[in-house]
């Protein structure tokens, strides 16, 4: 259970105590209204003239079934709000995390894999509270107060019904976690790497369907299901295993409580009534004490979602926090010194001794060839990596001395891969700042984006797709662009924004960000230097 206690606290006292409490409750109501009913029917079979005396027990049938309905409704309510705030901070360590090591970090990481961990493997431990811990502590509770029973009925009976709970609250569990292990992980593994192989083959789905991957896609999940098929088979295996045990179990306290408690009424010594309550009673114990060895079966696989979860606090940040941080200076200009950087992992520098500073009002447009590091020069400004050797300042402080969200916040970037998300062209430009209705139309129309407008259903609300996909190439590179413009940011960094435009187009683009970014520092990178009017300083890299 240590791999998977932090899956259980912080949940706070109050609800978990109260969690079990109704738990036990609803479980001993159970014992109660079978014992009641037993000892009713019993009664009044032996004595049907005295009604009378059966009055409290027809009373307590009723108490004991209403009680035990109202009790698992509010443990049902109590130990899910519990598991759900549970969930909300696993799942919210595991987002802001990945945020905190982003992008270096995931460089190799798979999306789909990312996704599994922060969705599947965070809703699979929900069992850890559900399934294991309160169920395992209801049992013991209900197991204690059963044995106590027992004995008051008859003292014989309570180290048969100990030995037997034991068996079937310990013994069991025991045996189904060493039984189930193997499948569990299979099966978690399974899972996974089937919602990260969906994930990638519904986003390069036209590929496989035109490029003749179809096949080996097919034979791949074919392959995972069988697993995912094999590992459920032989985990439902030991859990019907579990159930027959628990079931045969229960039999045998049913066959003990009536050879031994039949013993006392054969020699007048108790009552009918008391021996059907107790054979009854403990076979319902049973019911919570013997569904552990079914729970304890999905241990394995809650081990292997907790090792997931947790391995990704193996992915660090490629940057930190300065422990003494300065102030954000006013003065925006952006200084590489003698800047030097290596990717982690890779022989060779990508830039040596960069030396480039780009003010407030300025524009350079970087050029060279592919492969040269302007992309990633403008990752070193957005501190995503730190340089090995030289530094970069914007004005005049070192971006290693700033907090980096305070550092992040001076810069607009358009990536070169223009991420658009599936939402209107509202949504994904009031992402970058918010702004009034006829902001964005004098925008998207200053960067040649009127015809997207007036094509697309719904104009500004309209829907652009997953990933952008209703947007050509260049709509999506100046969504991006009109993003960055928005951004109230003093430097302002483009990868390529004209790469997929046609000559005319481009340059109206250029237009816009030489009017709407007037005063800031902006650093450019483009394959097309011959478009660049007169505004533009050129720098070679490589
Ligand atoms: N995360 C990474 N890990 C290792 N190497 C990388 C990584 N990202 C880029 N590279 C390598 O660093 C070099 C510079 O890449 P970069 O994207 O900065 O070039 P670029 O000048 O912008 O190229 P292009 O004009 O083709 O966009 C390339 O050789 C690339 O393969």
């Amino acid at each position: 259970m240590s791999g998977l206690w932090r899956f259980v606290r912080g949940g706070g006292r109050a609800r978990t105590l109260g969690s079990v409490l109704l738990g036990a409750g609803t479980v001993l109501a159970s014992v109660g209204l079978l014992s009641v009913s037993g000892a009713l029917i019993s009664g009044a079979a032996l004595k049907p003239e005295s009604l009378l005396v059966l009055l409290p027990l027809i009373t307590s049938v009723r108490l004991f079934g209403i009680s035990r309905a109202a009790l698992r409704y509010g443990e049902r309510l109590v130990s899910h709000d519990l598991t759900f705030r549970l969930l909300g901070r696993v799942r919210g360590e595991a987002v802001a995390h990945l945020a905190r090591v982003a992008p270096a970090a995931l460089v190799g990481a798979r999306g789909g894999d990312l996704l599994a961990r922060v969705r599947s493997d965070v809703d699979e431990l929900q069992g850890v509270y559900l399934r294991l811990f309160a169920p395992t502590l209801v049992a013991a509770l209900v197991a204690l107060v059963t044995v106590a029973l027992v004995g008051f009925v008859d003292p014989r009976l309570a180290p048969v019904t100990l030995g037997l709970l034991g068996l079937a609250g310990v013994a069991l569990p025991a045996l189904a976690v060493r039984a189930a292990a193997a499948a569990g992980r299979a099966q978690n593994a399974a899972r996974a790497e089937l919602g990260a192989a969906t994930l990638e083959a519904l986003h390069g789905l036209p590929d496989l369907v035109t490029g003749g991957g179809r096949p080996a896609a097919e034979g791949h999940f074919a392959r995972l299901l069988a697993t995912l098929e094999a590992a459920e088979t032989r985990r439902a295996r030991v859990t019907g295993a579990a159930n027959a045990a628990r079931d045969a179990l229960g039999g045998c306290g049913l066959i003990a409580a009536l050879l031994l408690v039949g013993q006392g009424v054969a020699q007048g010594e108790t009552s009918g009534p008391l021996l059907a309550a107790s054979a009854l009673g403990l076979l319902a114990s049973f019911e919570a004490v013997g569904n552990l060895g079914s729970a304890w079966a999905t241990y394995g696989s809650l081990r292997a979602a907790a090792a997931r979860v947790d391995g990704l606090r193996a992915l660090r940040p490629a940057v930190e926090d300065p422990e003494r941080p300065v102030n954000l200076p006013a003065d925006p200009t952006l200084r590489f010194e003698a800047v030097r950087f290596r990717y982690p992992g890779v022989e060779t520098d990508v830039l040596r001794d960069v030396n480039l500073t780009v003010r407030p009002g300025e524009r350079v447009a970087l050029v060279g060839p592919s492969g040269a590091g302007k992309s990633t020069l403008l990752g070193l400004a957005l501190r995503f990596w730190d340089p090995g050797a030289g530094r970069v300042t914007l004005g005049g402080v070192d971006l290693r001395d700033l907090i980096l969200a305070d550092a992040r916040s001076r810069f607009a970037w358009a990536p070169q891969q223009a991420e658009v998300f599936g939402g209107t062209l509202r949504e994904n430009l009031c992402l970058a700042a918010d702004a009034t209705d006829d902001d964005l139309l004098a925008l998207l129309g200053d960067l040649g984006l009127d015809g997207l407008l007036a094509r697309l259903p719904g104009g500004l609300s309209g829907w652009v797709g997953e990933y952008g996909a209703q947007l050509s190439a260049g709509e999506r590179a100046r969504l991006s662009v009109a993003c960055a413009l928005l951004r109230p940011a003093p430097v302002l960094l483009l990868d390529e924004p004209t790469a997929h435009l046609d000559p005319a187009n481009a340059r109206r683009l250029l237009r816009a960000v030489e009017e709407r970014a007037r005063d800031r520092a902006t650093l450019l990178v483009t394959h097309q230097p011959e478009l660049l009017g007169p505004a533009w300083r050129v720098v070679g890299l490589g």
